[in-house]
């Protein structure tokens, strides 16, 4: 018996409607056609029952790779393998249950405690240390003022499986997002949500490493390369048990997945530098997350803004990364191609937050063809099931069928179908087994450690700002130019009984001018301050160790606006000539500018929008700087407030006092 390796050929796994009726003792024929890079193939596979057990038959009738497989169980407790060239084969938890694998012939197999190694390359894998995830009458609403409840998502009922993807689809606003950050736990707080959300039969919640998030934005740090930012992030995510080797390795690879190998050293680029499409941004994105190969993976839209070549690629990656390692993958889609659709096992359609339709993809045409609303020959049938139940535009969508039913109809007519039909008793007895199993509690994921991340971050943060052009070079250009301003107008000001006032108002003038300019680079902070968000929110870090990177990275650039500005203006105007002296005042700006950086990423992290946040900015610093006791001499304050808790909160007081 010759065996074919199984790295290099497409995994099959019988769909559950297959398993299903192989389970009642039913016949069945079902034909899939899978991809992988270099072949399509077609495979027709038949099920028959056997008196003394349950028996489940597959054969291939693809030529390159024909194979045949007779699993036995039941009184005989018998399993017979006879597998001709065959790829390796991964069993749904149906067959696990009930398939009696001959433990004599099997020896366990890579990386599945429960999968079984039956001949040289044949690895028969159960699924038992994946995620399933279940919910049960999840409703999710929000308040709509005066007119109470507004509900998002109703009644919802559905099941994930490992090693299987299920794709969330809808007409736009139908509430796919809101599911998936439902399932992932991270509703924004002004929901409110009910019913059951159970991982592997148990509430509990997502930790690092068994989950990641693929949102629909993609936010990235726009001066690294594709490498950098990819490899950044694995040092972050990965445990320290891996080499940096390794960690690169892993990088590389995960890039090269996701056919990004040919814009590995172009850098992402955003809003001021042109550099990767929106695509290949989208990309990077699910690769960042995908780095830690979670269990459980969450991707809103992953296709949007890919052209059908290479949403199909992606997918298709995904897809058999989800085979492979029985990772649990549910994804939200728009438009998925015909190609695309026919990688989903599962599908759940939804219209206005409710189920049209929740089983397998492949059976979802006989079922809108069952309810009235046949799929036209030649057309997409993803495409179909969005038109038929899209009522945005329902005047079009009427044209589109028998001129008679309305869009709402359609609708009502799919639902109501739905709610009677075997899919729905059959998702409805898949939960409750799913629940009764109760599968192993999740572990937590290991990652690098606090010191690994802080150098990690500043090291990152270090690069970036080098490469921003805003962040801190365009500013030591303004800097210098308006020392030389101030160094030409109050040029060799003298000792004189006059000049003090002068001095004083120099002083003053660079301590607050400096420290006000801050706000220049306010949306870099912004910028940084998303990606933290995302990144904290996918547990890559944790606040501490993001404040003693971005605090450290800023240290050098903040000395050299503190140094060369700084002799500018001291030297020409013809301050203190000791060292000493200069030292002293350098030193002064470099920690009022310190404290206003640190000031500016606060109000950036409460308020995350370009103009919003400088305007904040600006009128913060305008009540310290006019508080400072410059403008209004300390005693002439007004008391209590802007005498007593706001002089001594101002920090230009310190500025001016340190100065002068
Ligand atoms: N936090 C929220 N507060 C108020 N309304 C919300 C909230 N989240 C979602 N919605 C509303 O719920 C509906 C569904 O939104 P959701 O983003 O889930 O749709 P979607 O199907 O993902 O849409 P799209 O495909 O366009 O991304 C929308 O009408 C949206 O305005």
């Amino acid at each position: 018996m010759e065996l074919s390796s199984s790295t290099n050929v497409p995994r099959w796994t019988p769909s559950p409607s297959l398993l299903a009726s192989a389970v009642e003792g039913s016949s069945s024929k079902e034909s899939h056609v899978l991809d992988d890079d270099h072949a399509e193939m077609k495979r027709q596979s038949s099920t028959a029952s056997a008196d003394d057990g349950i028996s489940l038959s597959c054969s291939s009738m693809d030529r390159n790779f024909p194979f045949s497989v007779v699993f036995k169980t039941g009184a005989a407790q018998n399993s017979g393998l006879d597998i001709h060239e065959a790829p390796s084969l991964r069993l749904e938890s149906a067959v696990e249950k009930s398939v009696g694998i001959d433990q004599t012939v099997a020896k366990p197999g890579y990386g599945n405690d429960q999968s079984y190694v039956v001949g040289d390359d044949i690895e028969v894998g159960l699924r038992n240390k994946g995620i399933c995830l279940t919910w049960k009458d999840l409703w999710v609403g929000v308040s709509n003022g005066k007119n109470g409840k507004r509900m998002i998502l109703q009644e919802l009922t559905g099941f994930a499986q490992p090693g299987e993807m299920l794709a969330i689809m809808g007409p736009s606003g139908s509430g796919k997002s809101t599911l998936l950050d439902a399932l992932a736990g991270r509703l924004s707080s002004n929901t409110q949500q009910t019913g059951e959300i159970l991982i592997n039969g148990r509430r509990e919640t997502l930790a690092f490493g068994t989950s990641a998030y693929v949102t629909q934005d993609d936010i990235l740090m726009t001066t690294l390369t594709v490498r950098e930012a990819v490899y950044y992030s694995a040092q972050l995510q990965l445990p320290d048990s891996m080499s940096k080797v390794e960690k690169k390795e892993r990088a590389e690879m995960t890039i090269r997945e996701m056919g990004l190998q040919d814009s590995m050293d172009t850098r992402i680029g955003g809003w001021s530098v042109k550099g990767l499409s929106g695509g290949q941004k989208r990309r990077v994105s699910i690769c960042i997350e995908i780095l830690t190969r979670p269990k459980l993976l969450f991707l809103d839209e992953p296709t949007s803004g890919l052209d059908s070549a290479a949403s199909y690629h992606v997918m298709n990656r995904i897809v058999k990364l989800a085979h492979r390692d029985g990772r649990t993958v549910i994804a939200s889609i728009h438009q998925p191609s015909s190609e695309v659709f026919e990688l989903f096992q599962n599908l759940c359609l939804l219209s206005s937050g409710i189920t049209v339709y929740f089983g397998p993809a492949s059976m979802a045409e006989q079922f809108f063809a069952s309810n009235g609303f046949p799929c036209p020959t030649l057309r997409n049938p993803a495409d179909h099931y969005l038109r038929t139940i899209n009522k945005d535009f329902d005047v079009d969508i009427e044209q589109g069928f028998d001129g008679k039913t309305s869009t709402e109809e359609a609708i009502n007519i799919l639902i109501q179908s739905y709610k009677s039909s075997n899919h729905f008793q059959q998702v409805q007895k898949q939960v409750a087994e799913i629940c009764q199993q109760k599968g192993g509690a999740l572990e937590k994921g290991s990652q690098a450690n606090f010191i690994t991340q802080c150098l990690v971050l500043t090291r990152r943060s270090f690069v970036n700002m080098y490469r921003d052009l805003g962040y801190y070079w365009l500013r030591l250009a303004i800097y210098i130019a308006l020392c030389l301003c101030v160094g030409t107008i109050f040029y060799d000001i003298g000792s004189t009984f006059g000049s003090i006032q002068a001095r004083g108002a120099m002083l003053m003038f660079v301590g607050a001018f400096l420290t006000f300019m801050a706000i220049g680079g306010f949306p870099s902070f912004v910028e940084d301050m998303k990606i933290f968000g995302r990144e904290r929110f996918n547990g890559h870090y944790g606040v501490s160790a993001f404040v003693v990177g971005n605090t450290f990275s800023s240290i050098p650039y903040l000395l050299i606006i503190s140094l060369i500005p700084g002799a500018i203006a001291y030297y020409m105007v013809g301050l203190q000539k000791s060292f000493e002296h200069f030292a002293y005042f350098a030193l002064l700006l470099f920690v009022t500018m310190m404290l206003v950086e640190s000031l500016m990423m606060i109000v950036a992290s409460i308020v995350p929008d370009f103009l919003m946040g400088i305007i904040t900015g600006a009128g913060i610093q305008g009540v310290m700087m006019l508080n400072g006791g410059f403008f209004r001499l300390p005693n002439d304050l007004p008391k209590p407030f802007w005498r007593y808790p706001m002089y001594y909160i101002a920090f230009h007081k310190y500025a001016n006092e340190g100065h002068c």
